[in-house]
Formats: C-alpha cells, sequence, structure tokens
C-alpha cells in the first residue's frame, strides 16, 4: 500500500541530526514518504555551522513543482529558509498547495548560528504564518516574531496570542528551553492542549525542533486532526531524545530510529 506522502521544505545539515536529514529520517520512521525541496546547505556538526550556501529561488520552485505537480502531497513541513526571498517563494508555492503546512520558522541553530537573515523575518510575519496550518516556533522564534518574552510556562499563552495574530490556523509554542517539565502549548485560540514529557538529561538534542515539526506533518498527511498529530509527535520527539547519542565533540543528535528495530543483519 502506498505510504503517506509528506514533502520537507528545508536546509541540509551535513552532520545529519537537524534539516532535511532528520525530516526524512522522521518520515521514514513514522511509516510516511518523505520528499525534499532543499533550500539550502549547511556545513555543520556537532559543534556549530561552519558555513551555509543559499540555492536560488528558482531551484527551489522548480523542485517543489518536480514534487507537487507529478507525485503529489498530503503534508508540508518548511524548515530553514534563510532569506526574505526564500520565504516568500516557499508562502506562495505553499499558500497555491492544497495540503495542510506545518511552518517551522527556523531563526537559529541550537549553537546560535543564524539560519535566517534577519531581513526575512517580516516576510516570516506576514506571508508565511498566514499559510501555516500549524507554526511551531521556539521561545527565541517567538520572542524574535512577537517581541513576547517567555520565562514561565503562562506566558507561552501570551506567545501563542501573539503568534497566533499572525495569521496560522494553530500555534504550538515549545517551551523546550524552559526549565522543569518539557511543556508545549498547541492551541488554535479556542482549544488549548498542553503537552507535558519529563525533561530528559541529555545534552544529545539537536534536532529536536526539525524532529517534531516533521513527524506533526506525517500525522497530518495521515489524516489525524492537529491536536492527535502533535500529541503523537510529542511522544515521538520525546523517545527520541531519550535516546540521542554522542556524536563529534559536541552536541549529538536524537535517534530518530529509537522506535524501529535494530538488526540490520536479520534485513
Ligand atoms: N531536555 C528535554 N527533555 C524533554 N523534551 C525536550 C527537551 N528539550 C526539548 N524538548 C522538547 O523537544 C521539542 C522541541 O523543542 P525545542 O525547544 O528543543 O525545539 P527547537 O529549539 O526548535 O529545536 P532545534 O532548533 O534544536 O531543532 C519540544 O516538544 C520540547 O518540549
Ligand atoms: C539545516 C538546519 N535546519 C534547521 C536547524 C535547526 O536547528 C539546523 N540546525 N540546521
Amino acid at each position: 500500500m502506498r505510504p503517506p506522502l509528506v514533502l520537507t521544505v528545508a536546509g541540509s545539515d551535513s552532520g545529519g541530526g537537524a534539516g532535511i536529514q532528520a525530516d526524512l529520517k522522521t518520515m521514514l520512521a513514522l511509516g510516511t514518504h518523505g520528499m525534499s525541496v532543499l533550500t539550502a546547505v549547511t556545513a555543520q556538526n556537532s559543534l556549530g555551522v561552519q558555513g551555509a550556501w543559499e540555492l536560488p529561488v528558482d531551484a527551489v520552485r522548480a523542485q517543489y513543482r518536480s514534487v507537487v505537480d507529478d507525485i503529489g502531497v498530503q503534508a508540508v513541513k518548511t524548515g530553514m529558509l534563510s532569506s526574505a526571498e526564500l520565504v516568500e517563494t516557499v508562502a506562495e508555492l505553499i499558500g497555491g498547495t492544497d495540503a495542510p503546512a506545518v511552518v517551522d520558522p527556523v531563526g537559529v541553530s541550537k549553537h546560535g548560528d543564524a539560519l535566517l537573515a534577519a531581513s526575512a523575518l517580516d516576510s516570516v510575519r506576514t506571508k508565511l504564518l498566514p499559510v501555516a496550518t500549524v507554526a511551531t516556533p521556539n521561545l527565541d522564534e517567538v520572542a524574535q516574531l512577537t517581541g513576547v518574552h517567555v520565562e514561565s510556562d503562562t506566558d507561552l499563552r501570551r506567545a501563542a496570542a501573539a503568534v497566533l495574530e499572525y495569521g496560522p490556523r494553530w500555534a504550538l509554542i515549545k517551551g523546550g528551553h524552559l526549565h522543569g517539565d518539557a511543556v508545549d502549548l498547541l492551541t488554535d485560540g479556542s482549544q488549548e492542549h498542553w503537552l507535558r514529557a519529563p525533561r530528559l538529561d541529555n545534552r544529545h538534542t539537536h534536532g529536536t525542533g526539525c524532529t517534531l515539526a516533521s513527524a506533526v506533518a506525517c500525522g497530518l498527511a495521515k489524516g489525524q486532526p492537529v491536536p492527535e498529530a502533535v500529541k503523537a509527535a510529542k511522544a515521538y520527539v520525546t523517545g527520541a531524545i531519550e535516546a540521542g547519542f554522542a556524536l563529534g565533540g559536541g552536541i549529538g543528535p536524537v535517534d530518530h530510529g529509537w522506535a524501529l528495530g535494530r538488526d540490520a543483519s536479520s534485513v
């Protein structure tokens, strides 16, 4: 039987923990067919981002059309978009596609390296967020986009309201950078869903945000309602963080294959 079709529009992480690589691994682990539109290439590892190169707008547009016009998509996820021009191109493409879109408004890497130009923030607010089914900012991205600084769980409500002002159907505010339990808030302005997981004492968390957003897109491609897709995605990312492993000299990746069998010799 054909698996659900999910498309990621994001940058490459050469280290394999975040970006397109995290997205495609998540899509495989969750039983979907993953496809990709590459927006940028980064030279990246467990220590940080050593370089980044954008693809031309025409190359992004052509990849998207190749996938959507022939194969089709049941959900789209966006990640690193790098520039205002790429943000606007991708927003226009998604706006013209009849599939739910999970927008992860990636701003900086875990090491603080910029993955989005400051000049692109306004395009994210006014062009990309309005076409999102679910927007999944972390706390730094919320602060950059809305000016709301979250210091406690209760501030998550204010942050979500500020994000919803820009027009996404749902906001999923990730409280992963707070202390205490890892609490996220999902809301569409009327329903509220609090997603709580114990804070795992594992520094190998490279790629958590990409993984969560991709897992949400997988659930949506399977036809799940947003709250159900987000709950399943939270369980998947929590398991992946728990199994995160050391790699290189810095922050290792989450383990996307944690829920799969590992005995390659039996294949
Ligand atoms: N130490 C942790 N233990 C448990 N859950 C965590 C931990 N750190 C993050 N999470 C969860 O992981 C998910 C991703 O959140 P996070 O805030 O890390 O995203 P992010 O900053 O966008 O990630 P990145 O930019 O590294 O890809 C959220 O559900 C968050 O609550
Ligand atoms: C390419 C890429 N996309 C997203 C992230 C998010 O952290 C990253 N580190 N690298």
